[in-house]
């Protein structure tokens, strides 16, 4: 492997990879920093605004219980923006070698990082893994179970001793936090469960608590569940207009390709244009550590996801959290991580987001180029644009929209279900009622709930 300081050492650009998952890059001096804040989420017009305002930056009849305690009366620096920070298995467990379960030292480190957070003004938010492999590592299994079932067992044993351990740690530093925020799919799957999540989750900030979230592995489902914490930050980042989400690892930031594996792996430090990134993040979307969950890749989906929400992302390494505050923090030594900067094109509105997050596909919604351009251009998808139809899925179900060449190129919520559509595919809307025998909406999928999606977020 690529020692780290040569790794460091390379700032040219470094071209393009073609292996894996992934797309181009922009790799230069990291001291180029990630520049102006999260603008307002913003409304798209369908939705109510209270769904789409930040609680916190607005305007509220809420009482602030605890305002952020600033460490300089004069610095404020947070001024009450959304700190989302991740912590992986990898970065949460011990090595093989060591004694214990929990990498306790790391741990504190982070504590005292997040709470130096919000001194500084800042609303934070921890995700945290772990819950699996400690369960494993409690009862001395050398790997995670294949099993659904075996990993949900594991889950409910190792949880509690990674609650009680945070619990002590920020009780030492006098830190509030709202434990045991289990989220899974099913738990955002209808619009009100996704704005109830996001009010709860604002109150608790605005109490000046830190909510710690995982995912609820031992109920949710296959289908029902985000599979891994990268996407699930991604979400809550999301949600909460974040203006930074950081992937706390256990290597120094991305790399070109797996560094364990590839000693040429270069570093990359800022990533602009992330439709145009390419790596190798090990390609079978199995990547990682023994107890990690989908490696590298999956934190590139959470970075798709998160930047086209306006969120600023960070890899990097979870030994060093306190690196963080050199991010955030004006004046500070300059730092070392790989940076998505939020994207051009971005999912404004609750709505919108809660589709492209929160949401898994059922089906395949095939359509023509007329279709494909009216779409494009923001109108809504009616049935003579509609070629195929694929999967077995309700009405309301979100659905992938496809181009003629099989591109993803949108999602939707569905007006009906894949055998109505199946009946009025190619039809145009004024026979809807005579075809079906019933009234129903003229759009297959209204505009409102037709959001782009991110390209590459795999589900
Ligand atoms: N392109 C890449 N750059 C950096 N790390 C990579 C890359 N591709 C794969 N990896 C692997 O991803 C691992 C981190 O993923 P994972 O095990 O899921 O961590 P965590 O538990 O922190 O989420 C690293 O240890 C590294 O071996
Ligand atoms: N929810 C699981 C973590 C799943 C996951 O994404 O793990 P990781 O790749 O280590 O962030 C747990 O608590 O073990």
């Amino acid at each position: 492997m690529t020692s780290t300081s040569s790794i460091y050492s390379r700032k040219e650009d470094t071209g393009h990879y073609v292996n894996g998952n992934l797309i181009g890059i922009n790799s230069r001096d990291s001291s180029v920093a990630p520049s102006g804040a999260c603008s307002d989420a913003g409304s798209d017009g369908s939705e109510p605004s209270s769904q789409n305002s930040n609680p916190l930056s607005g305007s509220s009849s809420h009482v602030d219980l605890n305002p952020p305690v600033v460490a300089d009366p004069t610095a404020n620096n947070g001024k009450g923006e959304v700190i989302v920070v991740k912590v992986g298995t990898s970065t949460i467990m011990r090595g093989e070698e060591e004694e214990g379960d929990i990498a306790l030292s790391t741990l504190a480190l982070l504590v005292d990082t997040l709470v130096a957070l919000r001194k500084a003004g800042f609303h934070v938010v921890l995700v945290t893994s772990g819950a699996v492999g400690l369960g494993c590592k409690r009862l001395g299994l050398k790997k995670k179970p294949e099993s659904l079932a075996g990993r949900q067992a594991m889950a409910a044993i190792g949880q509690s001793s990674l609650m009680r351990t945070y619990e002590e740690l920020f009780g030492y530093a006098n830190q509030h936090v709202a434990q045991q925020i289990l989220l899974a799919r099913g738990d955002v799957a209808k619009s009100h469960q996704y704005f109830n999540a996001r009010n709860t989750l604002f109150e608790l900030l605005r109490m000046g608590v830190i909510p710690i979230v995982n995912e609820n592995d031992t109920i949710a489902t296959e289908e029902l569940r985000f599979g891994d914490n990268d996407r699930l930050s991604a979400m809550v980042a999301g949600l909460l207009d974040a203006k930074w989400l950081f992937l706390l690892t256990d290597v120094d930031q991305m790399y070109t390709a797996d560094p364990r594996s590839d000693p040429s792996a270069a570093p990359i430090d800022v990533v602009e244009d992330i439709e145009s990134l390419m790596v190798n993040t090990g390609g079978d979307g199995k990547g990682g550590t023994q107890w990690g969950t989908g490696g590298m890749g999956t934190k590139v989906t959470a970075a798709r996801l998160a930047t086209a929400a306006e969120v600023t992302v960070c890899i990097m390494n979870g030994a060093k959290p306190e690196n963080i505050l050199n991010f955030v923090l004006p004046n500070k030594v300059k730092a070392v991580g790989t940076v998505f900067l939020p994207q051009k094109k971005v999912i404004r509105g609750g709505r919108k987001r809660w589709i492209a997050h929160g949401l898994k596909p059922t089906g395949t919604i095939y359509v023509d180029d007329g279709a494909e351009r009216a779409i494009l251009r923001k109108k809504s998808l009616f049935a003579a644009g509609i070629t195929k139809v694929e999967g077995d899925f309700d009405a309301e179900a979100c659905v992938h929209v496809c181009n003629s060449r099989g591109e993803e190129i949108a999602r939707g919520l569905v007006n009906y279900s894949h055998e109505e559509i199946e009946k009025v595919k190619g039809l145009h809307s004024d026979v809807l009622l005579e075809v079906l025998g019933y009234e129903g909406p003229e759009e297959v999928i209204h505009r409102h709930n037709l959001v782009d999606v991110p390209s590459g977020c795999n589900d």
